[in-house]
């Protein structure tokens, strides 16, 4: 099958760096620090960018990375750099073989630093680029709630290959999605999950391991005729997405259930396996520019089970201008059946406002 290696070395790739994020999210000391846009960096989203570049690199060489995080920090400050350092050599898949696949140890502290800035491609519409987020929602990851290890592949602008891992989601695809999932710190027995989808040949889940892959099952949105029983995700953090615009749209909709608030890209993988049914992400500042990272792997596990995705204004995300879907305005992911009463409605809210 077409993309079957990609697909492989992102799962294991995505796992290997949970291994990582988990041995961050347990310990108290996350060493974080405060970007340039004021946004939070742990020493988790650092030393998962590390080995997921690394693994690329090694199976892939000739492939660009858009990576979220870059090495700049970690060259000024030794003892971050130290920290970070100690948790990527600790981080091996428990397979031989599969750690064999994706490369085996980072070789130095140096070959650590150069694999971070090596994420620095500025996308595109042409060719293969990878677009990584080392820990999505860093807010959630520090404060307890869901994160996200994401992973896709871009061929020519186009999301082809997704790989998603979420320490924090219950294995099972059909556990209920109550509202408390997205506060829930407890990474133990029962929890975790790596997604993954090729375009054109469906999405899967399987439990999050520490050694080879385990068997895919398939994943599907669930079928949804009528809006009124939907379930819709949206962010915690209400910088990211606009509560009430989103509240204004499920009550169009005749959507009754309270909203499921959690961080990061489980967001789309609880809707893609039908956990919840729509993802409403309406943009709060007129000028934010969505970033690729944020959304690439999402997109294919989403359309992979089922469903289908635009901006608030019904166009279809553009991944090949550059690090950012610069020509959309925030984010819609629904069922295909649903879809089009879907972004009626974000329509007719957004035309009300102005
Ligand atoms: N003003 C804004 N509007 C939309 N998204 C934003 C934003 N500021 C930051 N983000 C992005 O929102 C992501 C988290 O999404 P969510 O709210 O769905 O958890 C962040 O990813 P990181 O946590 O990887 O930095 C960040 O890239
Ligand atoms: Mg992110
Ligand atoms: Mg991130
Ligand atoms: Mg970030």
């Amino acid at each position: 099958m077409t993309y079957e290696k990609e697909l492989e070395i992102a799962l294991l790739a995505v796992q290997r760096a949970t291994i990582l994020t988990k041995a961050v999210y347990s310990s108290h000391a996350k060493g974080t620090l405060s970007k340039s846009d004021t946004s939070p960096v742990t020493i988790g989203d650092f030393g998962a960018q590390a080995l997921i570049i690394s693994s690329i690199k090694h199976a892939f060489p000739e492939d660009e990375i858009v990576g979220e995080e870059d090495a700049d920090d970690l060259r000024k400050n030794s003892s971050l750099r130290d920290q970070i350092w100690e948790l990527v050599q600790a981080a091996k898949l428990e397979d031989a073989e599969a750690e064999e696949k994706i490369g085996g140890p980072i070789k130095s502290v140096d070959a650590m630093l150069d694999a971070i800035d090596s994420g620095n491609s500025q996308g595109g519409r042409i060719g293969r680029i990878w677009a990584l987020d080392p820990i999505d929602g860093t807010k959630g990851f520090l404060r307890g709630g869901q994160y996200a290890v994401c992973l896709g592949l871009l061929v020519d602008g186009v999301p082809t290959v997704g790989a998603i891992g979420c320490p924090n989601l219950p294995v099972d695809d059909n556990a209920p999605l109550d509202p408390s999932i997205g506060a829930d710190a407890d990474d133990k027995e029962g929890k975790g999950v790596l997604f993954g989808a090729v375009k054109g040949q469906g999405a899967t889940s399987r439990p999050l391991s520490k050694g080879a892959l385990q068997e895919g099952k398939k994943i599907y949105m669930k079928p949804l005729d009528d809006t009124k029983q939907a379930t819709f995700c949206e962010s915690v953090e209400s910088g990211h997405s606009s509560h009430g615009d989103n509240a204004a749209i499920a009550a169009k909709l005749g959507i009754t259930k309270p909203s499921v608030r959690m961080d990061s890209q489980a967001k789309y993988c609880s809707i893609a396996r039908g956990a919840g049914d729509l993802y409403l992400r309406l943009p709060v500042s007129k000028t934010y520019e969505e970033k690729i990272w944020d959304h690439a792997a999402g997109a294919v596990i989403v359309q992979e089970a089922g469903g289908e995705l635009a901006d608030s204004e019904g166009k279809p995300l553009d991944f090949g201008l550059g690090r950012t879907l610069k020509g959309n305005k925030g984010v819609i992911a629904a069922p295909k059946g649903v879809f089009p009463e879907v972004i009626k409605a974000v329509k007719e809210v957004l035309a009300a406002k102005l």
